[in-house]
């Protein structure tokens, strides 16, 4: 039943080219007829000409025969030509769905499932369903057809040799059902090795400083040879099978011609059959042997299609319709006020509850430091306000409003939010800084650039704006990264600014500098800022601590600096240099 909903699915994604499939489909049968009626030609050219020293009759039948071959061929074109261009539609529209759902997924679908998992889903799936729609269905048609129409053909002539061909044809599809049983489970195996040496040689060439630095490149080369090995092993093993599995068909041919042959011959000798019609006989069991391994696969494989498909749609069907609620407002001419009211907060991919009823206020423009030991909850307090996560009790607000209750294009507007390593994408930089605007202006990127101080540097370089970054364009050193996507989050001139630990991984000098100038970046915004440096509580206007959760401390930095509290512990002496 399921499966059936999956079947139609599919090929509902054939919307728009139902005609270039239907033309298809018919030509397939087209295909399957002109290849069937192929035996009964050899046969009249057999019986009506050479046999009755007809050699007119006989020309006849061996350019009808030809006909037939040229026919098969061109539908067989077309067939492919507008099946392949309806499927691959279907399949630009299944891909583009499915990623439009990925992106739509909330942050916890991500903590849950594997990036290979969902890089598998839209390329390894949508493959298997592509080659579904545009091979093996036109196969299992044209396999169906062409065995309906030789059986038909096969009957007529006579019935104990259509026996001795039924029975073959369900022996050869079932010995081909039962080889992609066994071989099946292997083929998996090799495609996961296969994944696992490839993440082994990324992990490598990532982390290749490392290795080199560590000398480890003997046990990299130990791992990658045990894997590798493995491959090798389960690759003999599928030979082997494919080898006995790939054969044995053609001895049950061998053995069913001979057959023919027998009972043949002895309808020949006794007048019941013809020699024509005896080998048409042979020529339909030549003519059979490729569709009925193909069918044998293709009935073996129904499973597994239907069930990328469903792997696929449920990718598909399982991210939210809108992150909306329907009562959402626009925030306009925002003030900038935050505020958390009891907020208690649990990863649903781990269990833990990292924030344990945390309240607190933050005015608009003014400057908060979070900070407090690893772990204690610091960076979720910022996701909550960017509601990438929410929380399970408790509210966290904006302007008095609950976030879940703002539009999420008007909240993207409001709020800015500079994770702890921003991504930056192998694109040029102008791009990377208008990633949350693609159609900005050059002057709003300029504008974005200076503001983050870092338009003075691109200017430098040769290609300024349109230098690539990234993996294979220039490398940005740490300092130059956290003022990329400052430029990146002030182009929409965002009213609440969250910057989590902006100045880790920075030398001391770079340090100082970018903290200098947060102070003119964060003029007339609302800034809260994760941190455990104390360099950064000189341009805050307060500070909040968090432990295990929970607010322990709260005050003004000069003021907590000056009593024994647990920031001046957190601080020690490195605070006011
Ligand atoms: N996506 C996630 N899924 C599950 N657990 C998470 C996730 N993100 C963070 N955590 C866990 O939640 C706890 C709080 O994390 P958080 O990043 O808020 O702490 P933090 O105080 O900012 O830490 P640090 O100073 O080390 O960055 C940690 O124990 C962390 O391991």
């Amino acid at each position: 039943m399921g499966s059936t909903r999956q079947f139609m699915r599919i090929l509902g994604y054939l919307k728009g080219h139902e005609l270039e499939f239907g033309i298809a489909m018919i030509l397939v049968v087209l295909m399957s007829y002109t290849n069937g009626v192929i035996p009964v030609l050899i046969r009249n050219a057999i019986d009506k000409g050479i046999s009755a020293k007809n050699y007119d009759v006989a020309i006849r039948y061996a350019l009808l025969i030809i006909l037939a071959g040229v026919l098969n061929g061109a539908f067989s074109f077309s067939a492919r030509y507008l099946l392949t261009k309806a499927s691959q539609h279907a399949i630009y529209m299944i891909r583009m769905d499915a990623f439009r759902a990925i992106q739509r997924h909330r942050m916890e679908f991500f903590d849950k499932t594997f990036s290979g998992q969902i890089i598998s889903r839209i390329t390894n799936d949508t493959e298997r369903i592509m080659a579904f729609l545009s091979f093996r269905l036109r196969m299992l048609v044209y396999s169906s057809f062409l065995i309906l129409i030789s059986l038909y053909y096969m009957l007529r002539m006579s019935g104990r040799l259509t026996l001795v061909a039924v029975v073959t044809i369900i022996v050869v599809v079932m010995i081909n059902m039962t080889y992609i049983k066994k071989v099946r489970p292997i083929y998996d195996s090799i495609r996961h090795q296969t994944g696992v040496l490839a993440s082994l040689v990324t992990g490598a060439i990532a982390g290749i400083k490392t290795i080199k630095a560590l000398a480890a490149e003997n046990y990299s080369l130990s791992k990658f040879d045990k894997d590798n090995e493995k491959l090798y092993s389960l690759n003999v093993k599928a030979t082997k099978i494919t080898s006995i599995y790939g054969n044995s068909p053609f001895l049950v041919l061998g053995l069913s011609m001979s057959a023919m042959f027998y009972y043949g011959g002895k309808g020949i000798i006794a007048g019941t059959l013809t020699v024509g019609e005896l080998t048409a006989f042979l020529t339909y069991m030549l003519t059979l042997m490729w569709p009925l391994r193909a069918l044998g696969f293709i009935i073996g494989d129904m499973q597994r299609t239907l069930a990328a498909a469903s792997r696929l749609f449920e990718v598909i069907d399982s991210a939210p319709e809108s992150v909306d609620a329907p009562d959402a407002v626009d925030l306009e001419n925002p003030r900038g006020e935050v505020e958390f009211r009891n907020v208690w907060f649990t990863y649903e991919a781990t269990g833990r509850t990292v924030l344990k009823g945390v309240s607190f206020k933050v005015k608009p423009g003014e400057k908060v430091l979070i900070t407090g030991p690893p772990g204690s909850g610091k960076s979720t307090i910022l996701k909550l306000i960017a509601r990438l996560y929410e929380p399970q009790k408790g509210e966290v607000l904006i302007d008095g409003i609950d976030v879940r209750k703002i539009k999420i294009s008007s909240l993207r507007k409001i709020v800015a939010y500079v994770p702890q390593e921003p991504f930056i994408f192998n694109r040029s930089i102008k791009e990377n800084i208008a990633l949350a605007k693609p159609d900005a202006s050059m002057e709003e990127i300029v504008k974005a650039a200076k503001i983050a101080k870092i338009h003075d540097f691109i200017s430098s370089l040769p290609k300024g704006y349109n230098t690539v970054v990234g993996e294979k364009g220039i490398t940005l050193s740490g300092g130059q990264r956290q003022r990329l996507a400052l430029a990146r989050a002030m182009l929409l001139n965002p009213k609440i600014v969250l910057l989590d630990d902006p100045v880790s991984n920075l030398d001391l000098e770079t340090e100082r500098k970018l903290v200098e100038d947060l102070k003119d970046i964060l003029r007339d915004k609302t800034a809260l800022i994760v941190s455990q440096r104390p360099s950064l509580a000189r341009i805050v206007d307060r500070v909040i601590v968090l432990k295990d959760g929970r607010i322990v401390e709260e005050g003004k930095p000069e003021e907590l600096l000056k009593r024994e509290s647990i920031f001046r512990e957190l601080v020690g002496g490195e605070y006011g240099g």
